[in-house]
Parts: C-alpha cells; structure tokens; sequence
C-alpha cells in the first residue's frame, strides 16, 4: 500500500474542497485547505506538503488564471522543489500549458473523476524531480517563506534569490527581531548546500569560536560587529577556508573592512515593519494561524479595531513582538476575535535592544485606532473604551482632542 500523503488545496470554493476533504481521507491521504493565496503562504511557512493543488483563479468573475499563475511563480521561486498541480476550468488549456511551462508537475481540468485527480496528485507527489540540479529538501522542513507583499520585502526577497546562490558572503542588518535570523536562513537555503544545517556561532562566545574550526558548510555568525577592533582580526583569521559565511549584525559599518572583505561582500538590510506598507497584518494574521496550530486552539479572527492597532503600533522587538502579542492574544482570548486590547505587546524590558516602550494603542496613529474602535463597536464609547483598554473619560478626552 502506498504512503499518506499531505495535500495542500488552494482552492476559494469552500464546497470543493468539503467533497475534496472527503475523498482524499477515503484514499488516506490528508488535505488542508486554504481559500487564497494569503492563507496559502501562511501554511507554505509552517509546514512542507507534499503536492499543492491549485486553483488558478479566486477573485469572483475572473478565469483568465492570472492570479493563480502568479502564486505559482511564488511558490516555486521559494521552494523549486514543490509539487503542484493546477485545477483549470474546461476552457483553460492555454493556462494549465503556461502553469507547466512555468513548472507546474501536471493540471487536472474541471469537472474532474476524484479518482482522476487523486490518481494526478499522487504520481505527482512521487515522481522523482527532474532537475536534481536543485537542493534537495530537507525532509520535515518546510522551505524558509518570508510573509510580506510590501515593496521593501519584494527587494529583500529578490537579493536573497540573486546572492543566494552564491558563495558570498552576506551580512543580514536591521533592528533585532525584524527577522534578519530568517532572511539568513533564506539565504543559506537558496544555496547549493541548503540542505545541510549551518553551524551558528555567536562571536562573543569564546567557546563557539573554538568550535567554529572545524566547521565545513555555511557559518551564521550573529554579533561580529560588537566586538573590537583586534577581536575582529581574531576572529577573521580563525574562520574556516572553505565555510560561506552569513552574519547577521546590528551595524555593518561597525565591522572592520578586513573582516567585511570575507562576511560581509553583500549586505541585505531588513527592513522595519514600520517600512513594510500592510505587512504587519499579514504577519499578525499568519501568527494567529501558527500560534492556533501550534496550541491547538482554533484560530480567532482580528476586529477592524484589532487590523487598525497591528498597522498603527511600533512594535517593541519588531516582528517578533508583534508574534509574541498575537500568540498571547490566541492563548488568552475567547477563540472567536482578537480586539486591539487584547494585543498588548510584551514588556519591553524583554529586550534590552527594544525601543524605548512604545505606548502602542494609542501612539502616533491614534485617531485611526479609535475610529476604527468606534466603528467597530457602532459607536457605543464604553464598548470602544474596553475594546482599547481605555477608561470611558480617557476615550472621550482622546475623541475631543482629535474632533470625534
Ligand atoms: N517575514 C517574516 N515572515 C514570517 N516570519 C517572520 C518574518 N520575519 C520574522 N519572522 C519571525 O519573527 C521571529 C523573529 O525573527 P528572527 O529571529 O529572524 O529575528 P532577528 O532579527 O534575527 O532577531 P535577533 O537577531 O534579535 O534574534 C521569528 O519567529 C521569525 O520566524
């Protein structure tokens, strides 16, 4: 008997993937099911499946598969490993031809025989891939996916593609917690020897520069550019000849040129959320979907008032304050909605490198996070006063301080 095999349906037709779910359990295999690209990528970042199946069109009315043609290029550019196969209505031959041009393993036409279709998905999921020429996957990990649609990750992402390959070496800047541990990650994996574990280092343990010696692969070195001058020097003649080096630094200039020349040819800077129009809800959606998984919870949804404050607050430690308020807001909530009180970031004597605490609710954007509340709660200024963790006359000074 065949193995199980985890299928990931792209696919807006929640009764699709209802019957689907049925017979891909009968066959014994498991199906998870996600309406859009959004939740598609969500998924992509937390788990590896081993085929996608994909609708090449979500918005109503549209059939020209555009924007399904457009996540399969995404997929594929962060994992060429992936295994997908395309769903296209009747009429759309010249599209399942593009989405195989573009690398789709095969496409199934609608109507489909479920029999057909699973019998595709599976010859799919285990054909060997063609090209060995790319990095074969590490098992049970998923491809290292950077959630974001700004401008600003777009160009991260497509340094990542361009150096990655390479053996470079790339110093990852930004402020801690803006994910520039991940973007090496990304680096590393875009690499020939991506599926071998880097060897991390932090070059203010003593210890782990003993070790280092004896690395071979990819090195991640995190905080070079904390130690001196003469440090750094030490540190450049104890690197290994044949290790690629990634660092990952709070200040690129603050490495002497003499150990820049080895890790640091490339810099990607990570941008602040503050930079990344929008991201923050994505990033806070995909945390509420993780931090669901993980905990097994079922996955709130954020109010308007909750999608205002993601947008609108300064994140103390950045993304990953903003991870560690959402998966709070998931633990300690009602299941059903976050509410922008129920987001408070952590403390931020969490992290000596935070910001000064940023007041988060009601900072710089505070007259949009109280619309917002207000809309959200029709009005009601009691309602809205909880809902921002305000007292009723607090709210009212606010509102007439802003003219509401
Ligand atoms: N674009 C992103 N998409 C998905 N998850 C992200 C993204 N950026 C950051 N994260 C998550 O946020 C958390 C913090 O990221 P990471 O550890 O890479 O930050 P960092 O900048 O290396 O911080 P530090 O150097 O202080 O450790 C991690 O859980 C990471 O997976």
């Amino acid at each position: 008997m065949s193995s199980a095999l985890s299928i990931l349906l792209i696919d807006d037709n929640r009764h699709v993937a209802e019957s689907l779910a049925l017979a891909v359990r009968l066959a014994g295999h498991r199906l998870d099911h996600a309406d859009g690209p959004e939740a598609a990528l969500s998924l992509l970042a937390a788990r590896r499946f081993d085929a996608v199946l994909l609708d090449l069109n979500y918005a109503a009315g549209r059939t020209d598969g555009a924007e399904g043609l457009a996540l399969l290029a995404r997929l594929l550019a962060d994992d060429p490993a992936a295994r997908v196969v395309v769903i296209t209505a009747h009429s759309g031959i010249r599209v399942a031809v593009a989405a195989m041009r573009a690398g789709a393993r095969d496409f199934v036409m609608k109507p489909w025989r479920n029999a057909d279709l699973l019998a595709t998905v599976e010859a799919a999921a285990r054909r060997p891939l063609a090209e060995p020429a790319a990095p074969s996957p590490p098992l049970a990990e998923p491809p290292v996916r950077l959630i974001g649609e700004s401008a600003a990750m777009a160009r991260v992402r497509e340094l990542v593609r361009r150096i990655g390959p390479t053996m470079a070496g790339v110093v990852v800047t930004g402020a801690p917690g803006t994910g520039r541990g991940l973007v090496a990650a990304a680096v590393h994996a875009a690499s020939a020897r991506g599926d071998t574990p880097m060897t991390i280092v932090d070059a203010r343990d003593a210890l782990a520069l003993d070790r280092m010696g004896a690395a071979h692969g990819t090195l991640l070195l995190r905080h070079a550019d904390r130690l001196g001058d003469v440090e750094q020097e030490r540190l450049r003649y104890r690197l290994p000849d044949d290790a690629r080096c990634i660092a990952v630094a709070d200040d690129a200039a603050a490495i002497v040129p003499a150990l820049a020349r080895r890790i640091a040819t490339i810099e990607i800077a990570v941008p602040r959320l503050s930079e990344r129009e929008g991201d923050a809800l994505l990033l806070a959606r995909h945390f509420v979907r993780l931090a669901a998984a993980r905990h097994a919870r079922p996955a709130p949804r954020l109010t308007a008032a909750a999608e205002a404050a993601v947008l609108a607050a300064r994140w103390p430690d950045e993304v990953r304050g903003l991870a560690t308020a959402v998966e709070r807001a998931v633990l300690l909530g009602d299941g059903e909605w976050i509410d922008a009180a129920d987001l408070r970031p952590a403390a931020p004597a969490l992290s000596p490198a935070a910001e000064p605490a940023s007041r988060f609710d009601l900072d710089e954007n505070e007259r949009a996070v109280i619309e917002a509340a207000l809309r959200e709660h029709r009005h009601n200024v009691t309602h809205a006063a909880t809902a921002l963790g305000l007292s009723r006359g607090a709210l009212y000074r606010r509102m007439a301080r802003h003219g509401l």
